[in-house]
């Protein structure tokens, strides 16, 4: 990677590139970069976003892949992907973006995971990206909603299906939508049936082998009516345009992070685009209405114009356009319709999210059962939890409470959890030797609460580590919304001002053992001086504090959870797990 060659997808320079300094780190970053780029992710890299990033960091709003996936789970989960996952020195999983039968794995384990389809894809036939074929669906039922045809039972041509017949398969299985797959490539149509059958799909997706001198004429017979068409046509004019398209791409955009997939057959046609789009322009006059909706991706955004301008001598009612991007790769999409009470601009949506980093699930422990089942309740649970938080010196500020949650923000400035039977022998050990030492008291210093812990010491087998499986099943299922409710009951708005002095409080009240806060002694009222000015040095650290946390009791059938969610701090991700296993070992009820 040099500095200055770099680009944004819109051309111009991206700022603040990391260059990681050997060779191999150089190597794992390209790698990375790939991955980063296949999942929309390489503006992110541009500090300063360029001018079009706001148009061209996009993906469709009701997409889940705005974050993406957890390769690292897809590695554990779905061998087939396992062979391709290569993990990287910092751990995190990639695959090499230039491997077609990797791209064919992440495929086919995308779509088995996220969408439960059975798909085979032949390495000689075009592989198709999910995300990006996910987004036209979605942009396809935006259409629908707005031509007034959603909710009725909906019926969708796609023509040129390809092998893998994706977006017939998409349609069917998460919209059930009835559709007509067309196709002319032999192999691909026979792929695209078994693909249907593979998923039980046949009731509502039909495979139709077509020739080459027809798109819609002849598929769609008089009477019949469909509400919509797509179609992803084959791009390039000749295999010699094909070729030299990476070579005459303009020095001013990157390449391609990921290799080409597919035959000449999937990707040239005669003409091009431009010439593929005006048979179905020209065929959609004749067929008029018979569609609600046509539609069409366009790979090349110099095919716009042209496509526009044919709509419009066309004479159609309505149009609209869209683009989404993937990557270094943007896909421009066209919808028309002749139905006159249709008015397709309504399906304008101009909300589409940019790139979110996934948020860090929280880290969550089923507490056991004690042998007394009576103490296994939500209150119990919650008052015992937040005791320990308050022998680990940490600041603890009630945020919810009611019969299924119990909720706190806790905040820790030193480190009261690790290495708790070497600090408490140290504590015994300075104690024998000072005894009178008031400082020994001091918060802070570590040693109180030692001191008073009865916590046992005794480990929790159960509780041990976190395994591999564990720490990937923690990413599995619904820890986002998991993650939402308990960083909603952290209330991160209100985690500033009031909580410090929230936390201060106990401190100051904390006068000692028989100490009252009126007609102290001389020695004690040292000893308040000295706490509080401790206080305000940690108020004024209270931005470096080692660990800001959301911690969640909350009732889930008969168990009870204890979650934890990392909001912020020095200790990182790293001392919530620590914390965590503090609670493992020695909650006991
Ligand atoms: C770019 S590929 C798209 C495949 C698939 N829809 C996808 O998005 O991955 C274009 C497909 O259209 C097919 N095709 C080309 N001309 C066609 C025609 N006149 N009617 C139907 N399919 C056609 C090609 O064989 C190829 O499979």
């Amino acid at each position: 990677m040099v500095q200055g060659r770099e680009l944004c997808a819109s051309g111009e320079p991206r700022e603040n590139l990391s260059v990681l300094p050997n060779e191999i780190a150089t190597c794992q970053q390209q790698v990375r970069e790939q991955a980063w780029a296949f999942w929309n992710l390489n503006v992110i890299r541009a500090e300063r976003p360029c001018s079009q990033h706001s148009l061209c960091i996009r993906c469709h709003p009701r997409i889940m892949y705005c974050t993406p996936p957890n390769f690292k789970e897809m590695a554990i989960r779905y061998p087939k992907f396992r062979k391709f996952a290569i993990q990287e020195l910092s751990g995190r999983m990639t695959i090499d973006f230039k491997n077609p039968a990797a791209l064919q794995a992440l495929t086919i384990t995308l779509l088995e995971k996220d969408f439960g389809l059975n798909v085979e894809i032949p390495l000689d036939r075009l592989v198709p990206t999910v995300p990006s074929r996910f987004n036209y669906v979605l942009w396809i039922e935006d259409l629908l909603q707005a031509a007034g045809s959603a909710g009725i039972e909906v019926r969708g041509i796609d023509i040129g299906a390809g092998a893998s017949c994706i977006y017939s398969l998409l349609a069917a299985k998460t919209k059930g939508w009835h559709m007509l797959a067309t196709e002319v490539d032999s192999d691909s149509y026979k792929y695209a049936v078994e693909n249907v059958h593979r998923n039980n799909l046949q009731h509502l997706v039909q495979v139709k082998q077509t020739d080459t001198g027809v798109v819609l004429q002849g598929i769609v017979s008089e009477g019949q009516q469909y509400d919509f068409c797509m179609c992803n046509p084959p791009f390039f004019s000749s295999e010699e345009e094909l070729d030299s398209e990476s070579k005459s791409r303009s020095p001013a955009r990157p390449p391609p992070h990921s290799c080409r997939t597919g035959s000449p057959s999937d990707v040239v046609v005669s003409g091009g685009e431009v010439a593929f789009i005006s048979r179905i322009i020209e065929e959609s006059k004749e067929l008029g209405t018979m569609i609600r909706i046509y539609s069409s991706l366009l790979g090349h955004k110099s095919s716009m114009d042209p496509v526009k301008s044919l709509l419009q001598k066309a004479g159609v009612s309505s149009m609209v356009d869209t683009a989404f991007c993937q990557g270094r790769t943007t896909r421009w999409y066209i919808a028309w319709t002749f139905v006159a009470s249709c008015n397709l601009q309504q399906a304008q949506h101009h909300d589409a999210q940019p790139y979110k980093k996934k948020d860090k699930p929280p880290l969550r422990w089923v507490v056991p059962q004690p042998s007394d089942s009576a103490l296994y309740t939500l209150t119990t649970v919650g008052i015992r939890v937040k005791e320990m938080l308050q022998q680990l010196q940490m600041s603890v500020r009630g945020l919810r409470s009611n019969d299924k949650v119990q909720s706190f923000q806790v905040t820790a400035f030193n480190n009261t959890w690790s290495n708790q039977r070497k600090k408490r022998r140290a504590a015994v050990h300075s104690d024998s030797l000072n005894k009178d030492d008031p400082a020994s008291t001091i918060p802070g210093s570590g040693q109180q609460s030692f001191k008073h812990s009865t916590a046992a010491e005794v480990p929790n087998t159960r509780c041990d580590a976190r395994s591999a499986s564990e720490n990937a099943s923690s990413n599995i299922g619904h820890e986002g919304e998991a993650y939402s409710e308990c960083a909603a009951a952290v209330g991160f708005s209100e985690m500033n001002g009031p909580a410090v002095a929230q936390e201060m409080d106990p401190v100051h009240k904390d006068t000692g053992p028989g100490g009252t806060t009126g007609g102290q002694s001389v020695s004690h009222k040292r000893k308040l001086e000295d706490i509080i000015s401790l206080s305000k040095k940690l108020k004024t650290d209270m931005q470096g504090c080692l660990l800001r946390a959301g911690v969640m009791v909350s009732k889930s059938g008969d168990d009870i959870h204890l979650e934890m969610t990392f909001v912020e701090g020095t200790g990182g991700r790293e001392s919530l797990h620590q914390v965590m296993q503090y609670f493992k070992n020695r909650l006991k009820l």
